[in-house]
């Protein structure tokens, strides 16, 4: 066996695989674990996961897996499943491994039925374990090509946060740490659902100074909601805050922002996510939830919120944004 530092991976999707790959460069042995035994079979026998990241080869030093026993003896565990699904996961890892390791939290999103943040659900099922979250602008395709990407990860405990950044920085995959667990967590999970706004602007047709427009005040939105749940500005104008949403919003190389374009261009919500994973649509209505009880202003989240709840078409939601009462910008 190795005696390269073995770091953990759970989930083997587009995030996971890629996070898994980085981690190799920077020097780490990364066990892979998924549930899904076909994925590990296909990456055992031919080195590839084309399921979720397609063309891509996998460094020999993974080893994937879906026996949890593998996770025993890591030095840390990268948690890549859907955000809704972190509770179950984390559950799980309680329940079956020997002793506490730290967690880092890798999904965007907030849970639905609690409207808990990923550290919060984490905690709450694994109070031992230390914690820590990983969020920015990076999208698994560009990060497993060795194309530059820039990244935070945030704990409470800054000098795990600084060690863990250090362990799992590479030559193309830059990590900032920081202790504002708060605001990265908000970064990621928001922009998602102002990305289906943004796409949804472009596949309607309505042009690129509409889409400016929105995410400028989807931003005023975000920080709103940041400062009412104890996020800082400086943090929100980082990478996990600022960055992801300049990157989420402008591309349909995001899985939020194509779910948009699609439903702009006429749709279904049903046929609009493409069967990919868009956690926007299940963060849309939490947030919107959310706001609310602090009476924060979100018109923007409460539209598109409408809108996938059938609510509202798109064209009304156009009107209902573009006939509010004009105000004072800031
Ligand atoms: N794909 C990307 O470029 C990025 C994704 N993320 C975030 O990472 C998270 C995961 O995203 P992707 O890897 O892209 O999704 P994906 O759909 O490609 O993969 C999801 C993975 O989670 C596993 N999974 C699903 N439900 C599970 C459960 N109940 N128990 C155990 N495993 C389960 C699946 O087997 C699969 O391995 C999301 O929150 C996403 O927002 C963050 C940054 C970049
Ligand atoms: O979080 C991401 C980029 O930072 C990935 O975005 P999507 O989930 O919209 O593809």
């Amino acid at each position: 066996m190795t005696t390269r530092p073995r770091i953990g991976v759970v989930g083997a999707g587009a995030w996971g695989t890629a996070l898994a790959t980085v981690a190799t460069q920077a020097g780490n042995h990364v066990v892979l674990w998924t549930r899904e035994t076909d994925v590990v079979a296909e990456m055992a026998t031919h080195g590839t996961n084309a399921r979720y990241l397609p063309g891509v080869k996998l460094d020999k030093n993974i080893h994937p897996t879906s026996d949890l026993a593998d996770l025993d003896n890591v030095e840390a565990i990268l948690i890549v499943t859907p955000a809704q699904t972190i509770r179950a996961v984390v559950r799980m890892l309680a329940e079956n491994l020997k002793k506490s390791v730290p967690l880092v939290l890798c999904a965007k999103g907030i849970e639905r039925e609690s409207g808990q943040f990923m550290h919060e659900v984490a905690r709450g099922e694994w109070p031992e374990a230390p914690l820590a979250v990983l969020s920015g602008p990076s999208f698994a395709d560009d990060v497993v090509r060795g194309l530059p990407t820039a990244v935070t990860l945030a704990s409470e405990d800054e000098a795990l946060a600084q060690k863990l950044a250090l362990q799992l920085s590479s030559g193309s995959f830059r990590i900032y740490h920081s202790e504002d667990v708060r605001s990265v967590e908000i970064g990621g999970a928001a922009k998602n659902v102002f990305a289906i706004a943004c796409g949804a602007v472009m596949g309607r047709g309505l042009g690129e100074s509409a889409k400016a427009a929105l995410m400028a005040r989807s931003f005023a939105e975000l920080m709103r909601f940041a400062s009412a749940y104890g996020g800082r500005p400086q943090t929100l104008m980082g990478l996990s805050g600022f960055g992801d949403m300049v990157l989420t919003c402008s591309t349909a190389h995001s899985r939020n922002f194509a779910f948009g374009e699609r439903l702009g261009k006429g749709a279904s919500l049903e046929e609009a996510s493409g069967g990919k994973l868009t956690e926007g649509v299940f963060t849309a209505s939490v947030l919107v939830q959310m706001a609310q009880e602090k009476n924060i202003d979100m018109p923007i989240a409460q539209t598109i919120d409408a809108v996938l709840q059938s609510r509202l078409t798109l064209d009304e939601a156009v009107d209902v944004l573009m006939n509010r009462p004009l105000k004072r910008e800031v």
